[in-house]
């Protein structure tokens, strides 16, 4: 008999943005029609598959695109790929909480998905119902769910708030209890999403054990999301790697962890254009030459939260007499602004105007960042803005700590910061 129990083949998965109606009059009219006068369920809603027809629409984004896998039981895999690469979509289709726009998936045996906070519990029912209801929804008898309470509750380590509703838990306590019973009632397959990135560094470390012993002495299989290569590293013996909703790789999770980390230290390569006809600009000004050099310590060295940045640009300018300075301003994925930096105008006249600024290593969190140049003249008007000119992004790394979780904030600025122990004797409490 076949050990396959995750069967994707050519897989994709749709989603629409930002539109109100379907984008169709005709099935704007159908929807009105169901909704309004004969009371019934939107269609369009229903039937995800049928969103095909919206594929070539602006507001079609492709979170994922003609996958295919096969997972073995007993293995455990490990999901990388950058922000929005679609791991977290492809792990809600598997757990059957969305439905693919096209292509198949099989699966054997009972899941039992973590994924964001918030999913999977009822929030109005207490921790002990939702343990319960987590059970049944397996498949479990209330006699096999008793029998594996205690161990649940313990291992959650929120016992003393088992009869409060979960809406009332903090993210870590939902996690916790979450992680809990996704690990204990015994699923034949056990979805994990960016668990880590939840909880204290010793829940991690008995999260990163369960998992271990649920797939090495139970013989279960494992899907595991994560950010954090070292954890994938440990745990995992498949990698599966997604860039932009398409397979990059899979393997052997430490090969396919080198070839992503290779990777994104290889994806900027310098940007010139040799006559202006052809460079991004319009009449004022049109870009020359644009360069994101990492200072690497070794050649082969990640480019990770250690790397100091320096943005290299010249550009034509074509305006006489003009005071110009450039603004550069750094986003995170998310399109939060990190910051906003200014050169002091200078006057120019036409010809090629040349600027670098350099982000300096230990300041910036790991994540995916974009910049935007501007080029001002008298500092108010904008004569060109080169919005998301350059991106990039950084790899985690940390020494002295047994935390893997994400680490909080845009910036991890390595500031002045010490603790020290002034007295070793304690009164008496
Ligand atoms: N409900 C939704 N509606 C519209 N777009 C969505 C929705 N959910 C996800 N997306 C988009 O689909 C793409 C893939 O998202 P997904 O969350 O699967 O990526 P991810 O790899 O898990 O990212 P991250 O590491 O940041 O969690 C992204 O561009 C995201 O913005």
């Amino acid at each position: 008999m076949s050990d396959v129990v995750i069967q994707i083949e050519k897989l994709s998965k749709m989603y629409r943005l930002g539109t109100i109606g379907t984008g169709y009059l005709l099935q704007d009219l159908q929807r009105w029609w169901t909704t309004s006068v004969r009371k019934q369920q939107v269609p369009f809603f229903q039937q995800p598959e049928d969103q095909s027809i919206y594929a070539l629409s602006p507001h079609a984004l492709w979170a994922l695109q003609d996958i295919n896998l096969e997972v073995n039981k007993g293995e455990v895999w490990g999901i990388i790929g950058n922000n929005g690469a679609g791991k977290s979509t492809l792990l809600k289709i598997i757990s059957r909480i969305i439905r693919p726009t096209h292509g198949s998936i099989r699966g054997r045996g009972k899941i039992s998905s973590l994924l964001e906070v918030g999913t999977g519990f009822h929030s109005e029912l207490s921790g002990r119902e939702n343990i319960f209801l987590s059970g049944y929804i397996l498949g479990m008898t209330k006699p096999e769910i008793q029998a594996k309470f205690d161990e649940i509750a313990a291992f959650s380590g929120v016992e003393k708030f088992l009869d409060t509703p979960v809406k009332r838990y903090s993210s870590g306590m939902y996690v916790r209890l979450a992680f809990a019973v996704a690990a204990h009632l015994e699923p034949d397959i056990l979805i994990i999403d960016e668990v880590l990135a939840v909880g204290d560094a010793d829940f991690q470390k008995k999260c990163l054990g369960k998992m271990r012993e649920v797939s090495q002495t139970q013989g279960r299989t494992i899907l595991f999301v994560s950010h954090n290569m070292q954890a994938i590293n440990n745990l995992c013996d498949k990698g599966l790697w997604l860039q932009q909703g398409k397979v990059k790789a899979t393997g052997e999770a430490a090969a396919v962890v080198n070839k992503y980390l290779t990777n994104n230290q290889q994806i900027h390569p310098k940007q010139s254009w040799t006559t202006p006809a052809e460079a991004p600009g319009n009449s004022n000004i049109r870009f020359k030459q644009l360069e994101l050099i990492p200072h690497l310590s070794q050649p082969d060295a990640p480019l990770d939260i250690r790397t100091p940045l320096t943005i290299k640009f010249e550009f034509w300018n074509f305006v006489e007499d003009a005071a110009i300075s450039t603004h550069l301003t750094l986003f995170s994925y998310n399109g939060e602004c990190v910051f906003d930096v200014a050169t002091v105008p200078i006057l120019c006249q036409k010809g090629v105007v040349s600027g670098e600024c350099t982000i300096p290593g230990n300041f910036l969190n790991d994540g995916s960042f974009y910049i935007n140049l501007y080029v001002l003249r008298d500092t108010t008007t904008n004569l060109f803005d080169y919005e998301q000119c350059l991106s990039f992004d950084l790899e985690d790394y940390r020494t002295g700590t047994l935390w893997y979780g994400k680490w909080w904030g845009i910036v991890r600025p390595q500031l002045p910061f010490r603790i020290v122990q002034t007295d070793t004797t304690v009164p008496v409490i």
